[in-house]
């Protein structure tokens, strides 16, 4: 346990000093923390609802004390941004892919999920970067949802948090498997589907049922179908319910054991058990862009998410690749870079574009 003292500037009164209710869905979040000099002067102090746990604080004349477990404290990262020069070196000789979550990364985080839309101008960056690298957008969404937002043609689709793949060609390695199904699209183009949870097609649309039926008593509660995978959205049920909610779902689910629910920003998400992440579905789509067995790629993951961790945790296994988290404030995760929100995401794609451009003129 790492014990810390806080000062406050301004000193906050007792009710400007924000209600930490540890233990029970809230958390602290430390701004501009020193490592080096285990201190923290001067900072800003945020309970979010939903984040790490863990610690106990109290309050006391103008200072914070915190106690927090040492390992919980998050790390910064430094900015994919302001570090561009020195990140992007590595990229010298290589052939760049880009990888994109969506929810967070391209759209900002809204309460509605059907409302969740990314900006023209985002639309045109994303273009841009897409003719010029290899680029997929990997979603916990199903792919006609994602599609629906992001309106590209030029980009490969994951969606159902990587448990649908589709790409022209489809892979080599993983084509013996039984999983992967050509079919002609709405535009006539040839795509293969890749689907290893397509066995559990059934229970999941069972689970749909009768999940909408039980969150009926949850006001603002939403269930969403995501094709191979659930999620249970409480953003807006009111804070008193939601541990009763969980437990709902959580209890409903033991009916289900071959499905298990991971966390996320406000929702759980229900995915059949199988061994396929967002990680897995990153290493199948550099085979399908050619990019397995040479060491003359980078691949560049940008994601908000829990469930983007194991992608970020396959970059850093391949250790070529740059894994970039999209948070506000620093957050423990297995990403190298930071940038703070969808714009700075946009600006940095527009950055990686002329980058790309200069050097090929020069
Ligand atoms: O992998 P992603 O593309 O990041 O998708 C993860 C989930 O994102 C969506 O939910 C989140 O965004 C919503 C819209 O901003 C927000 O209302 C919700 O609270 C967030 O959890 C999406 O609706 C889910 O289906 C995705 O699984």
């Amino acid at each position: 346990m790492l014990r810390l003292s806080v000062h406050c500037s301004p000193i906050p009164s007792a009710t400007q000093v924000p209600q930490v209710k540890l233990g029970s869905g809230y958390g602290l979040w430390i701004i501009n923390y020193n490592r080096a000099r285990k201190s923290a002067w001067g900072i800003s102090i945020k309970a979010l609802k939903d984040e790490t746990n863990g610690g106990t604080s109290s309050f006391s004349g103008s200072s914070w004390k915190i106690e927090v477990p040492f390992e919980q404290i998050p790390e910064e990262h430094p900015s994919a941004l302001g570090s561009f020069k020195d990140m992007i070196a590595v990229a010298k000789g290589k052939k760049l892919v880009l990888f994109l979550d969506y929810d967070g990364t391209l759209s900002p985080i809204v309460n509605d999920p059907d409302k969740a839309f990314m900006s023209d101008a985002m639309r045109v960056a994303v273009r841009e970067v897409a003719n010029l690298f290899p680029t997929a957008i990997v979603s916990g969404r199903c792919i006609d949802k994602v599609h629906g937002f992001v309106k590209l043609d030029n980009v490969v689709y994951a969606g159902s948090h990587g448990m649908d793949i589709w790409t022209p060609t489809g892979s080599l390695k993983y084509g013996d498997v039984g999983q992967q199904t050509k079919s002609i699209d709405e535009q006539g183009n040839k795509v293969v589907k890749f689907q290893p949870a397509q066995e559990f097609l059934p229970t999941v649309k069972k689970i749909i049922q009768v999940m909408e039926q039980k969150i009926k008593t949850f006001k603002g509660a939403m269930v969403e179908d995501n094709r191979f995978c659930v999620s249970v959205h409480y953003r807006n049920v009111n804070e008193k319910e939601v541990d009763t909610l969980k437990e709902m779902v959580h209890s409903t689910m033991k009916a289900y054991p071959t499905f298990r629910i991971d966390g996320g920003k406000m929702v759980m998400e229900i995915k059949p058990s199988i061994d396929w992440n967002k990680g897995h579905a990153l290493e199948y789509l550099l085979d399908t862009f050619g990019f397995t067995s040479s060491s003359d790629f980078l691949p560049l993951y940008i994601g908000d998410d829990t469930t983007d961790e194991d992608a970020f945790e396959v970059v850093r296994g391949l250790k070529q690749g740059i894994p970039i988290i999209v948070s506000s404030v620093p957050t423990n995760t297995k990403a190298s870079y930071s940038l703070r929100d969808p714009d700075e995401v946009m600006d940095f794609m527009v950055r990686l574009a002329k980058w790309k451009k200069a050097k090929s003129t020069a």
